[in-house]
């Protein structure tokens, strides 16, 4: 997979070259290319912004820049854009093992009060554009967003994590929130391993796992146990 980033700020960026991605890039399973968005302004102020038409608070960022950006990192590679906002859709486990599969991400980060409505409009009518919001508060620009989907979407590349099956056994690949885990030691500050944990009985500590799992999903996001379709839930389930 190629990923593309532009920003105004490359330094918020850097993270992704470490820790595992940066494993993942140096192993040649993702190509990793950050550009700065100011490059393609032709004005000694570099100007990336102005006032919003209709008036209202805070700048806009100017479609041309972003149009000369876009189409030089673009190129005539297919590819699907990625535009971070808190106006978007929900980016979720599963748009994470959507966008897994694409060949090319390009993420543009905006920044002020987003980037002219055009810019997301021109490049629909040849490519998706997926306008996404990594959660219900408000950033500064969009460049920590793309970190959390980088993050998201790299792990689940074949090769990527140590222990692959993980990213299947994910939280939310079964729709619920992962349960509480456990190392040594058995006892620490007058807390005990739960004694299933030890026992050695697999067909139960996969039953307690199921349990705290759903336990913890309907205490903490019911939302997600209301969407589970019927099959998900078996008999012994659905005491939570
Ligand atoms: C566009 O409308 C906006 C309204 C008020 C502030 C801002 C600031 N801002 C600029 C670019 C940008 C990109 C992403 C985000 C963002 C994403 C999530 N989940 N929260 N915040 C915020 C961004 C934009």
């Amino acid at each position: 997979m190629r990923i593309d980033v532009v920003t105004i700020f490359p330094g918020y960026l850097a993270p992704l070259r470490e820790a595992l991605l940066g494993r993942a890039i140096e192993a040649g399973l993702v190509e990793l290319g950050v550009h700065d968005l100011r490059d393609w302004t032709h004005d000694v102020h570099q100007a990336v912004d102005d006032s919003p038409y209709g008036g209202g608070p805070g700048m806009v960022m100017r479609p041309q820049v972003w149009g000369e950006a876009l189409d030089a990192v673009l190129g005539d590679a297919p590819a699907r854009l990625v535009v971070p906002t808190p106006a978007g859709r929900p980016f979720t486990q599963a748009t994470a093992q959507a966008w897994a599969g694409e060949e090319r991400l390009v993420f543009a980060c905006g920044r002020y009060e987003g980037i002219d409505q055009r810019v997301v409009d021109a490049y629909a009518q040849r490519m998706p554009v997926d306008e996404v919001s990594i959660g219900d508060y408000v950033l500064v620009g969009g460049e920590v967003a793309v970190l959390v989907m980088v993050e998201a979407v790299v792990r689940l590349l074949p090769g990527v994590l140590g222990n692959p099956v993980s990213a299947q056994e994910d939280s939310f690949s079964d729709g619920l929130l992962e349960g509480p885990a456990y190392t040594r030691p058995v006892s620490w500050r007058g807390l005990d391993v739960p004694d299933v944990l030890r026992s050695g009985n697999h067909a139960a500590i996969a039953r307690w796992r199921r349990d705290r799992a759903l336990e913890r999903t309907a205490a903490r996001r019911p939302d997600l146990l209301d969407a589970l379709p019927d099959h998900a839930l078996d008999r012994t389930d659905r005491a939570f």
